[in-house]
């Protein structure tokens, strides 16, 4: 038998036993402990994906299909399902998804989008166990209140730039608001990150943090979408796959990805060479932005290795891979937020005057602005919060391994299996406070019926939450009272509201509302 013959056997070999023979006893051990509580679906070789498009062709919505299926299975507790060749568990029940959430420890990340060791490998998003512990503690600082209240007059400033194509003439027009928020979003992070001189730099003939996103979500949807990779995958890891028997698709992400990691690797080293002029050790430095605070440990990691010989922890991989995280992260799920909520506002008059008013009463004018009269806005604050729940940005947390199963008297999850967590979990029951479901009202959120916690958790829960939350939400609230105070928002009658999941869940037209100049 040749090699080649070998080699096929192998992975035709690999293909059966995980499509076939670990599946059906996956089914076999979860039908016989829990029956109906768990769904059962199938999607071999094709994946989720297809039914995923499947549901928007149908539905105009990428979710219906979930969606519908929740609903109409109230008590259902998972899905287990067969997605390519991935036997993936998704967890819906509000108190599994507790227990997942509060025992993060027990998982770890190992998948993402194609390229992602290249991206995000030392990057928080997909670092576990210790590592990822002492990423955490050293970030945490910074998306603190205090260190969010310093960078205040930033966020207003890159507001500045949101819809400035809208004329003077006090025409109504449409524009693409989820990339208006966007660039002010992604200016925001790279700002706090780098410093305001990230701007000058292009990647690619584009705008450096454009081509960045657009790259991101180009290696994501490769992932989920191409057969081959899929296969790939399956057979050799998806670490080991991005650079094995590349197909030429992969080979022109993988060279944008090497050149916006240059660009990276030469920020930084012009960063360190002007800290290095200015200061003469590290004790001395006052770190300007999150750069200049990995220099700053860098540099003293660098002094104390050459008295005492410890190892130098920091890398400068892990600073680029930071940045692109946090710019990922950050910036579609912060605009997508921002976005929905003026479309919601444009089409719910009630609510939107409502709104208005708090803002007028409160804050006199957006150049007076300042951080605690962001506390003054409680209606502007359950707007938020409605708009989270009818849009969530993300359904799912990235997929989560084991190492070893879990068990407790409830709940068990075989070590075979890919969790996935559902953020989204009580409005398609209709109960309680979710019994009219599709009707944007904020005020449901202003009831004296208790929601649990963790029915909805839109920044996911537990030590491993979102660590952009508050900065989030403060860039959300700038946004509003900007748009707010100048601009004035109109319904549009002649649009189908369409949603698809991309990276994060959204409007597939992105131009919902009409928007003039006060
Ligand atoms: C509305 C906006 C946002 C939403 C809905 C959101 C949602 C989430 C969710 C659900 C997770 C958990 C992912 C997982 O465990 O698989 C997460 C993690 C994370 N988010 Fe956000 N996020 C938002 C904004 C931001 C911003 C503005 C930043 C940074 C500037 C950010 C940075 C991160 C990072 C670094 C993680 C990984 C945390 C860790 O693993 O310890 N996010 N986010």
């Amino acid at each position: 038998m040749s090699i080649i013959q070998l080699f096929i056997g192998f992975i035709i070999g690999t293909i059966i036993y995980q499509t076939v023979i670990k599946t059906l006893y996956l089914y076999y051990v979860y039908k016989r402990r829990y029956g109906k509580d768990i769904i059962v679906l199938f999607y071999p070789v094709i994946g989720w994906y297809y039914f995923v498009n499947q549901s928007f062709k149908k539905y105009g919505d990428s979710h219906q299909f979930y969606k519908t299926l929740i609903k109409e299975n109230p008590n259902a507790k998972a899905i287990l399902a067969l997605s390519g060749f991935t036997n993936i568990i998704t967890i819906i029940d509000t108190n599994w998804v507790k227990k997942c959430l509060t025992n993060q420890h027990l998982f770890f990340k190992k998948d993402g989008p194609f390229g992602f060791d290249l991206l995000f490998g030392e990057g928080l998003l997909f670092k576990n166990k210790q590592e990822w512990k002492n990423q955490r503690a050293f970030l945490q600082g910074n998306f603190h209140f205090n260190a969010l209240m310093e960078r205040f007059q930033m966020f207003k400033d890159c507001n500045l730039q949101f819809c400035s194509e809208v004329p003077s003439n006090g025409e109504y027009v449409k524009l693409d608001y989820y990339n208006e928020a966007a660039k002010v979003s992604s200016d925001i992070i790279s700002y706090s990150f780098m410093g305001r001189s990230i701007n000058e730099i292009k990647s690619n003939q584009k705008s450096f943090s454009i081509e960045l996103i657009n790259l991101v979500k180009d290696c994501f949807v490769y992932r989920i979408t191409n057969p081959f990779f899929m296969i790939k995958a399956s057979v050799f890891g998806p670490r080991k796959s991005t650079t094995s028997f590349n197909s030429s698709t992969e080979k022109g992400l993988l060279s944008r990805i090497k050149s916006i990691n240059n660009c990276l690797y030469n920020i930084i080293e012009e960063r360190e060479q002007q800290l290095k002029k200015k200061y003469k050790n590290h004790n001395e430095m006052v770190p300007a932005n999150f750069l200049d605070m990995y220099l700053k440990e860098i540099w003293k990691q660098e002094e104390e290795n050459k008295e005492s010989k410890n190892k130098i922890t920091l890398t400068r991989k892990e600073i680029v891979n930071q940045y692109i995280t946090v710019i990922f992260a950050g910036t579609d799920t912060t605009s997508h937020l921002i976005g929905n909520i003026l479309f919601e506002l444009s089409r719910n008059p009630d609510v939107y005057q409502r709104l208005q008013k708090e803002i007028d009463d409160n804050i006199l004018s957006f150049e007076n602005m300042k951080y605690e009269d962001l506390n003054n806005l409680p209606y502007l604050r359950l707007v938020i919060k409605e708009t989270q729940r009818l849009y969530p940005a993300i359904f799912y947390l990235f997929g989560r391994f084991m190492d070893k199963s879990y068990t407790d008297e409830d709940l068990f999850i075989s070590k075979d299996l890919e969790v996935q967590i559902r953020l989204v979990s009580q409005q398609e029951k209709q109960s309680g406070l979710f019994s009219d479901i599709q009707k944007f009202n904020p005020d449901r959120y202003n009831s004296t019926d208790k929601e649990d916690p963790y029915d909805f958790i839109p920044f996911s829960a537990g030590p491993r939450n979102c660590i952009g939350q508050y900065l989030a939400l403060i860039e959300t609230k700038v946004a509003i009272v900007y748009a707010l105070k100048k601009f004035h928002l109109k319904k549009r009658d002649d649009y189908e509201l369409k949603m698809f999941q991309e990276f994060v869940y959204s409007p597939v037209e992105k131009d919902l509302f009409y928007i003039k100049r006060k």
